[in-house]
């Protein structure tokens, strides 16, 4: 690449990164419109599919020489979430690249307007150097990952468009590495968001009686806490990574009667909640999960009740582990690893995604998907103040993302169905 071309893959970037598309008003219709510019620019064709009204999906298709060949899908998501302003460095939408050390800094430029713009240059340059895929190549700009998938690539997924498209291979985010390796995964953590509530006889802040509200409470919130003690010394052990214990963190507490002038300070509540967010890998039992809920968490006998805001399926409609395969039997998985390989990049263990991503909607349906965002030597900043992105790590992971499409949209064997079920 020469420094002009750099230059104006740079400046699209930034382009894309200043489209405020963070929540609770993404300006979805902007991103929109600047990426079927983009895709005019490739002759690629493009539509916009509306699931839900106001949030456009954007479907970019590169037609394959072979169009009975299973096709090829790059995800991405267009959402981003919110950011507090005053405590970045540069202000979150402006893109700013700093001179010195050539980092980006932009709500989004991890996760994950990077990838999807990677896509999009990949592409422009495979069709500069005259490749034209056997397979067909999609790329699918989705809204509302963030806010859990739901009006996007869920509805997407079990589209008829989508089964027309007739997809083999997803590929969907992953995370930044500090380390020179990339990360790679297949498979994620369901989320389950749990909130409990807990009654008791209100009374006089001075009267020590049993069963309030917020001693209720409190012993759930102490049994939650050994638990995620538990959880989470595994992984200090070095005995689990990530991905592989779960996660159990309060994000809300709520209890307390107020007044105009504040909370009243002797009365005891007779009603009290807190909230939990927590991610279930796909190897845990998660019916043993649910019974130390109904059990130790939220009893009954305690006069205590609980509700799931989200509650992920940690098994798929065969009673398996939603995973994608990592060994022979996903031929995607060899020629990923090639081809980083290939454009000398290096590929860390598959991993167990520590949250969620769109991926879960397509492994849903049987098909393989892989996490995967191409950033070595980068801090996770993902949901943080100053995310940012370094511009060479950027320019490097089109030229992975151009070796990856290369080798995928080649790849003449029909892959079997059933290579993309994993036996976990
Ligand atoms: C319940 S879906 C929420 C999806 C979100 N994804 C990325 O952060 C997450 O919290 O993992
Ligand atoms: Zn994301
Ligand atoms: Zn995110």
């Amino acid at each position: 690449v020469d420094n002009k071309d750099s230059l104006s893959i740079i400046s699209r970037f930034q382009e894309y990164l200043r489209i405020n598309t963070a929540h609770p008003n993404p300006t979805y219709n902007e991103a929109a419109e600047f990426i079927s510019s983009q895709a005019k620019t490739l002759s690629l064709d493009s539509q916009i599919l509306e699931f839900v009204k106001g949030k456009p999906l954007v479907l970019l298709k590169w037609a394959g020489k072979n169009p009975a060949l299973q096709s090829i899908l790059l995800n991405s998501h267009i959402d981003v979430v919110p950011a507090e302003h005053h405590k970045w460095v540069h202000p979150p939408f402006e893109a700013h690249l700093d001179p010195s050390s050539g980092h980006i800094y932009a709500r989004g430029s991890q996760d994950m307007k990077c990838v999807g713009l990677q896509y999009l240059e990949a592409v422009r340059k495979l069709q500069a150097s005259g490749f034209r895929p056997l397979r067909t190549v999609y790329l699918s700009f989705v809204p509302d990952e963030e806010i859990g998938g739901h009006d996007g690539a869920e509805r997407f997924a079990n589209s008829d468009i989508f089964k027309n498209m007739n997809v083999g291979i997803v590929l969907d985010e992953g995370l930044a590495s500090p380390t020179e390796n990339y990360r790679v995964f297949y498979g994620e953590r369901c989320p389950w968001w749990l909130v409990i509530k807990a009654t008791g006889a209100p009374g006089h802040g001075a009267k020590l009686y049993d069963n309030t509200a917020m001693e209720n409470l409190m012993r759930s919130i102490e049994s939650v806490r050994r638990f995620r003690a538990s959880q989470f010394d595994l992984v200090k052990a070095g005995l689990k990574a990530e991905g592989e214990v779960t996660s159990v963190n309060m994000v809300f507490l709520k209890a307390g009667t107020s007044s105009p002038t504040g909370f009243v300070m002797n009365l005891q509540p007779s009603e009290a909640q807190a909230g939990f967010d927590i991610r279930v890998p796909p190897t845990a039992d998660p019916v043993s999960l649910e019974r130390r809920i109904a059990e130790e968490w939220a009893p009954a006998a305690r006069n205590m009740t609980f509700e799931f805001k989200q509650r992920a399926s940690v098994y798929d409609k065969f009673g398996k582990p939603i995973v994608s395969a990592f060994d022979a039997s996903n031929p995607w998985w060899a020629l990923l690893e090639e081809a980083v390989k290939k454009a000398n990049g290096k590929l860390g263990k598959p991993e167990i995604f520590p949250a969620s991503t769109d991926a879960r909607f397509f492994r849903e349906r049987g098909l393989p998907a892989i996490g995967f965002s191409p950033m070595a030597n980068t801090p996770i900043l993902l949901h943080d103040h100053n995310e940012f992105l370094n511009k060479n790590e950027y320019l490097r992971g089109i030229d992975i993302y151009e070796s990856i499409i290369k080798a995928y949209a080649s790849y003449d064997e029909p892959a079997r169905d059933e290579a993309s079920r994993a036996e976990m």
